[in-house]
């Protein structure tokens, strides 16, 4: 039985930006009243945590990640009391809501950094990361360096000149985001504080932003250092002091050995995002082996036991490829990104189902395997139903477009012109309203919305699946095989990464004496000592073996 305070081992999570949900108010922007109104669907669906990207009051240069106030609510989406609202009825269904916290960065519009630049003596001009000349941390690299490439292709590294302060500042994304100081005190001060304000109002935890940029070295690439996890302790240290059963989700697009300093001896954060297995899951269908994702997985050290790992397919960004080598990256390019508007820094620019060239094999396959190997998924918003994308929208904008319910020409996500949308519908005849919505797929038993709704409920119930012990179990490369157990059960998961049959046989043992499908396309036959199993194209079967 898992303890009430360990829920985000088994949950399901579920990114939803507010502004492209649902506009409850028909202005023709999705708001926290829209999105409260949608929690049965969500509910429904088998989501157990929803993830709000920031909804804090900003000017939008990097989709809110740009903060220019920690304490309040973009007036357009709500105040919040809607946000309690959301709170209340959410946990009224046993749903957790998290929110992302950015304590990377401010936008230079956030009172603070005014502050700093017009008042260098005063409380607020050591909050940022000021310079004489630009000359240090020149190892960091770029991040955003299509844009910096183009926009300022003879600035330093991550340095920009204020003129009212008359010095550098640093800034680890874009100029428009000042990095805050974690050298000074006052600054974690504030940001507890900022912490604090959320949680007493009822949130869950938080996605803890792009967190291995904290704290800068000179002669290092400034990603990682101990200062940075320092700081994670103290943040963890406050929030199990004063609001224990709160989590934290760290956001560290880093390799596995780094990423697991993140947790600590679970005393930083409880949860991780496993950036370099998202991209081997894409690598390994469309090379028909399962190498490359075995291969990260065997490199995963162990977590502490009170931690879970995040996993996730896509989510508000690119797809990232900062967690590959150079030859993979170029060759995921080439053939996932055959379109150079698809290209984005180190990554693509496309949702999941285009992705898949929306072939239902693939895309259920992938999400098969999401769903039971280690961590809790994370799935982004639209792609229960196969949303596309549209290349044609600036930076990552392309892969916000409004959630799509029904077929009408507003997709049922506002009354309001779609003109006056901040993104625009997606309106191609593949993937526009007319032929992916949620309306029509809840009324088809076999569309992706009802499959997906049908194979969570299945992993919900079999706790092998979510709490389980992993067993890569190394078999044909062209069949990702493993097993999952835990309490005496076992689950195996096997799964055709080609797209012709494949017959393959798991020493299951000899005296079992029957198994359950679970899920999938698969003949399944008692063979010597186990089971044959033979998995249509792009198939896939869960099975218990019962003794
Ligand atoms: O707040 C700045 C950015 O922080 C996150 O960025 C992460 O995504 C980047 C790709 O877009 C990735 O390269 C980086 O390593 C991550 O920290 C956030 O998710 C972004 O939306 C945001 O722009
Ligand atoms: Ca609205």
């Amino acid at each position: 039985m898992i303890d009430n305070s360990e829920w985000f081992k088994s949950a399901v999570f579920y990114e939803v930006l507010v502004r492209s949900f649902a506009d409850s108010d028909g202005n023709g922007i999705g708001d926290l009243a829209g999105l409260t109104g949608k929690l049965d669907y969500l509910k429904d669906l088998g989501i157990d945590c929803l993830w709000l990207p920031p909804f804090f009051p900003s000017p939008l240069r990097d989709g809110g990640y740009d903060v220019a106030e920690y304490r309040s609510v973009q007036p357009e989406l709500g105040t919040l009391d809607d946000l309690k609202r959301l709170l209340d009825e959410a946990h009224a269904r046993g749903m957790k809501v998290i929110t992302d916290f950015v304590m990377n960065h401010t936008s230079d519009q956030h009172a603070w950094f005014q502050a700093s630049r017009t008042n260098p003596d005063g409380p607020y001009g050591d909050f940022y990361v000021w310079r004489d000349s630009p000359d240090v941390y020149l190892d960091a690299r770029v991040i955003f360096y299509d844009y910096f490439n183009r926009e300022y292709p003879d600035n330093p590294p991550n340095w920009s000149f204020d003129e009212v302060r008359g010095q550098w500042y640093y800034h680890r994304f874009y100029e428009f985001q000042p990095d805050l100081n974690f050298e000074n005190p006052a600054v974690l001060d504030a940001i507890l504080d900022a912490i604090r304000f959320w949680l007493a109002l009822g949130v869950d935890g938080f996605r803890l932003d792009a967190v291995p940029y904290l704290v800068e070295q000179d002669g290092t690439n400034c990603e990682n250092l101990p200062g940075t996890h320092a700081i994670l302790k103290q943040v963890r240290a406050m929030v199990d002091a004063e609001f224990p059963g709160k989590i934290l989700l760290c956001e560290a697009n880093q390799w596995p050995d780094d990423v697991v300093e993140y947790f600590g001896d679970d005393d930083e954060c409880q949860m991780a995002f496993h950036f370099p297995v998202m991209p081997r899951l894409y690598m390994g269908l469309r090379q028909g082996s399962r190498q490359c994702i075995s291969q990260i997985l065997a490199a995963t050290p162990p977590i502490p036991p009170g931690c879970q790992w995040g996993t996730f397919l896509r989510n508000h960004d690119e797809l990232t490829l900062e967690m590959v080598t150079p030859d993979e990256r170029n060759w995921m390019w080439s053939e996932y990104a055959p379109d150079p508007r698809m290209k984005l820094n180190d990554g693509i620019r496309r949702r999941l189902a285009p992705l898949m060239d929306n072939d239902p094999r693939r895309i259920r396959l992938i999400h098969a395997m999401l769903l039971a190997l280690p961590g809790s998924p994370c799935l982004y918003y639209g792609d229960e139903i196969g949303m596309g994308d549209n290349i044609w929208l600036n930076d990552r904008d392309g892969v916000r477009t409004p959630m799509q319910w029904d077929d009408s020409p507003n997709a049922g996500f506002s009354d309001a012109d779609p003109s006056t949308y901040t993104y625009p519908l997606i309106t191609d005849a593949t993937y526009g309203p007319k032929a992916i919505n949620v309306a029509a797929q809840q009324a088809d038993p076999d569309s992706q919305l009802n499959w997906l709704k049908g194979i969570l409920a299945v992993r919900a119930a079999n706790p092998a699946l979510t709490l389980g012990t992993f067993t890569d179990l190394e078999g044909a490369d062209e069949v990702f095989t493993f097993s999952r157990s835990h309490d005496g059960t076992t689950v195996f998961a096997l799964n055709n990464l080609t797209e012709v049959p494949q017959t393959t046989s798991i020493a299951s043992g000899k005296d079992h004496g029957g198994f359950s499908l679970l899920a999938g396309a698969a003949d399944v036959v008692p063979a010597e000592a186990g089971l044959e199993v033979t998995l249509e194209p792009y198939g896939f079967v869960w099975l218990t073996v019962t003794a």
